[in-house]
């Protein structure tokens, strides 16, 4: 490590991103906090004692830096931190992608064979997997993607405390410094535009932002979505602190002023929605989502669907990129008209209405309510009558749903849960429901609790653990490339028994 650090030194200053993407789990992980690519969930691991369902451990790479970008434009360095492929071609970006992935599926083969024997090598430990890893498909927008973004407010390059944008630094380092986002790749004018005028609104504003929680201020950061026809949703956070709502007010009405009739009206926001919240997250039910200022929903086109969205809704972040994985989805699905669909983690039920066509019913589970209200309200909105969404945790939900339905219809299940994975009360319920022969698993971080979860799908019965259906083995695996330019990717994983 010393000596890549030493030797490091005598590299040209512009070191090409992909120099360094052999060693690239910590370097893709370094700074930057994107709150914006999944909500998380609760998933608990319990019961993760037996040695091949391992309890995740501290990854131990023997890495060399990050590369040295100190010398670089604060722009440049957070370009390098939120999209740090952006200097490659996307074609490089694709094929990198792909090798990651490989990777990760190489490391899952070698924890379901357990301790390998050494006289009998299996596939995997010459580099094959035992199944097949197609080509990453391409998002089909690469530029301005984002139909989301969250920007955070902290220090600024010159000091300012009011400054929107996002990090550079750790708050371990405690070196954080927030840079506006204006030459991010994947962000839209339109968000772009709304952090500005955000930022000139809190500067303006008598009261402090919220930096850290017990430190006290008020603005806390601003998230922005929008639409293909234009539509603009602005969700501000607000640290109410010790303040009445009679003091909270006026604030509120300046907000809209400006928004409206003031500066902001540059922006023509369609919603404006402020959230008091005194937690890094809360749900509508937590704190509601106040509408001060136009419609309550955004809508979002896909495969042919319209979707309401609430403020407390999922929707994939890269809407025609989205359209791709679905896609995929759908011709793995292999449903027939007469099955049951499974969607769990259905947010706004976006996979399951656009399958809903090829099957007999779509069953979707989803933890935020607005999401459910959304799902059940999409199916209305689109002339769909066979899907029925539950509102719940999916660890509560589906072990009583499985064993009711276990002999009505073949099954078969669909699960896309936030980077948390799954808990494993599911995998538990998916596996000991023998109708279920198909399994599709879409992740946005497979290396993760989801790499425990594929553990729990495939591993050898287990009486302890109540793991009792066959194991599922994995049948094929797509990476869907939904984040060009940064180091995110979705796997989607199809398990059969
Ligand atoms: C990655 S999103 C996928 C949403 C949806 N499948 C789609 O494509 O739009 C994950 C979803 O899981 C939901 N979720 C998180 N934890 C959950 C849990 N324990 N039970 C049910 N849903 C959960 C989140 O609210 C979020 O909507």
């Amino acid at each position: 490590m010393v000596t890549v650090r030493f030797l490091c030194q005598f590299l040209p200053q512009k070191i090409p991103i992909w120099t360094w993407y052999h060693v690239p789990r910590r370097f893709w992980s370094c700074v930057v906090i994107d709150k914006t690519i999944c909500q998380e969930n609760t998933g608990n691991s319990e019961d993760q004692s037996k040695s091949w369902i391992k309890t995740r451990k501290k990854k131990q790479h023997s890495l060399p830096p990050k590369p040295a970008n100190d010398h670089l434009p604060w722009e440049e360095r957070l370009a390098d931190a939120v999209t740090p492929l952006w200097r490659l071609s996307y074609e490089k970006q694709l094929q990198l992608k792909f090798e990651e992935q490989k990777r990760i599926l190489l490391q899952l083969s070698a924890r379901l064979s357990g301790d390998a024997d050494p006289l009998n090598p299996q596939p995997w430990t010459r580099g094959q997997l035992s199944f097949p890893l197609l080509p990453t498909l391409p998002s089909p927008v690469l530029g301005g993607y984002r139909n989301k973004s969250t920007f955070s407010v902290n220090r600024g390059i010159d000091g300012d405390p009011k400054t929107v944008g996002f990090y550079v630094g750790t708050g371990k380092g405690r070196n954080i410094v927030c840079v506006r986002s204006d030459h991010l790749l994947n962000m839209p004018e339109k968000h772009k535009e709304v952090a500005r005028f955000y930022e000139e609104f809190i500067r303006q504003s008598p009261l402090e932002p919220c930096i850290l929680f017990h430190e006290g201020g008020h603005w806390r950061e601003i998230t922005v979505r929008t639409n293909a026809v234009g539509s603009t949703m602005a969700i501000v956070y607000f640290h109410p602190q010790n303040l009445t709502q009679e003091e909270i007010q006026p604030h509120k009405e300046t907000l809209v002023e400006f928004f409206t009739h003031g500066p902001g009206a540059a922006c023509q926001l369609t919603s404006l929605y402020f959230q008091e919240s005194s937690m890094t997250r809360c749900t509508n039910e937590q704190s509601p989502y106040q509408l001060l200022y136009g419609e309550p929903y955004i809508f979002e086109e896909l495969l042919g669907l319209r979707f309401r969205i609430s403020a407390d809704a999922f929707f994939q972040v890269n809407t025609s990129g989205a359209e791709v994985l679905y896609r995929t989805v759908g011709e793995l699905s292999k449903a027939d008209r007469s099955s049951i669909l499974i969607d769990v983690c259905c947010g706004t039920g976006a996979i399951g209405l656009s399958l809903s066509k090829g099957v007999e019913q779509v069953i979707g589970i989803e933890l935020i309510e607005q999401a459910v209200q959304d799902a059940a309200h999409n199916a209305s909105l689109n002339g769909i009558s066979n899907c029925d969404f539950r509102s719940g945790k999916a660890e509560v939900v589906l072990p009583q749903l499985l064993p009711s339905l276990d002999s009505a219809a073949p099954l078969f299940a669909i699960v896309n849960p936030s980077r948390a994975g799954l808990h494993y009360r599911v995998t538990r319920a998916i596996r000991n429901c023998t109708s279920i022969r198909r399994l599709i698993y879409i992740s946005c971080k497979p290396d993760g609790e989801a790499m425990r979860n594929f553990a729990e799908l495939c591993c050898p019965p287990d009486r302890q653990k109540k793991l009792l259906g066959d194991p599922f083995v994995p049948a094929v695996a797509i990476p869907v490339d939904m984040f060009p330019h940064t180091a995110h990717c979705e796997l989607v994983l199809v398990f059969e028994r």
